[in-house]
């Protein structure tokens, strides 16, 4: 089954060029990339197979046409994932990338085009047109993230095994929210909880002043206070990434000027953790994220049940404290 768009049947209202790009998991998670013909436009760089829309045509219809002509396959089961406006120096594009969950057939490159299946950890080292650079995070990222409860002062080994209950359940992105600590308590406890990460292969992101993520080598999350106070992008390593806390487009269109690898937005549903916040309920939510080049997670009374509503309104996935810390 092929899951609908909320916005299919809406026409593009960008006047660049309107490319289906697929993103093409395997079993195992890896990823399906194609070597550009060297003639074409970006032509020798590696892509992620798909093609231009056909005037008549909706997004749907031409993914399932490109990906018929490119690779003899047809999808069954996918989600949206990113919208990216790019301007090239020689004309503009707009880049609508789904993630195919599931599909019919056997991948070959019936263009002659070489193809490989790579896992999102090796995409790095390949050499993409350059406004692939969001989809490669994104297909880099989890669909969950865990923001860590407050914990208890002198209760951290308790909350620490409890993050490696989560760790072993399979969450790979997490951020240590801990207001209530002193700055002491919380890099003794950010350097435990790195450990634990970089032991599941998990990403850690700090809540805390931009200064201790660069020193512990880790990513690092802004709240919105803070979104809205730093003037230029803090200084963070490369594989450290830097995300932040929205609650409207002004704060979104702040963390696409600081160029952050992904962002939460929310509530999106009544939450207890904040109950005077008026929700945004997910058409809002869709529409907040759209053309926006980076990851979305909804926030807000999100369970792992909603996953596929978010990921069908193109959140990248789900945010939760208690649903994700003890489901
Ligand atoms: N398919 C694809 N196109 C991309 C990616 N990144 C990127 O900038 N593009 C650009 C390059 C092209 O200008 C445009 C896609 O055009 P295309 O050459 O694949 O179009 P097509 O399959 O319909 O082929 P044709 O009709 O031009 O032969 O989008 C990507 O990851 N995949
Ligand atoms: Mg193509």
């Amino acid at each position: 089954m092929i899951e609908s768009d909320p916005f299919a049947g809406l026409r593009v209202e960008s006047d660049g060029v309107h490319v289906a790009v697929a993103v093409i998991r395997d079993g195992q998670g890896r990823v399906l990339i194609a070597r550009r013909a060297p003639h074409a436009h970006q032509g020798g760089r590696w892509e992620f197979p798909g093609g231009k829309v056909e005037p008549d045509e909706d997004i749907h219809a031409a993914l399932r046409r490109e990906l018929r002509e490119e690779l003899g396959i047809v999808p069954r089961r996918m989600f949206p994932l990113l919208r990216i406006a790019h301007r090239y120096p020689e004309k503009k594009v707009l880049l609508d990338v789904w993630d195919i969950l599931a599909f019919d057939g056997e991948p070959t490159g019936r263009e002659g085009q070489p193809l490989r299946w790579v896992a999102p950890a090796a995409l790095e080292e390949y050499r993409f047109p350059d406004a692939n650079n969001p989809i490669v995070r994104a297909v880099r990222l989890p669909h969950q993230y865990l923001i860590s409860p407050q914990p208890v002062p002198g209760a951290e080994r308790d909350f620490l095994r409890q993050l490696q209950h989560r760790l072993l359940a399979g969450i790979r992105l997490v951020q240590l929210r801990a207001h209530d600590l002193d700055d002491d308590e919380y890099t003794r406890l950010a350097e435990q909880c790195r450990e634990l990460c970089q032991r599941h292969g998990a990403l850690l992101q700090l809540n805390r002043d931009p200064g201790l993520a660069a020193q512990l080598g880790t990513g690092l999350h802004l709240t919105s206070r803070r979104l809205n106070s730093v003037s230029t992008r803090p200084a963070l390593a490369s594989g450290q990434l830097l995300s932040a806390s929205c609650h409207d487009a002004l704060e979104l269109d702040r963390a696409e000027a600081l160029q952050v690898d992904f962002c939460v937005l929310g509530p999106v549903e009544r939450t207890a953790s904040h109950p005077g916040a008026e929700p945004l309920g997910f058409p809002a939510f869709a529409e907040l994220i759209r053309n926006r080049p980076f990851p979305v997670f909804a926030l807000g009374g999100m369970r792992a049940t909603h996953l596929d509503i978010a990921r069908y309104h193109r959140a990248q996935g789900i945010a939760a404290i208690s649903a994700l810390w003890s489901p």
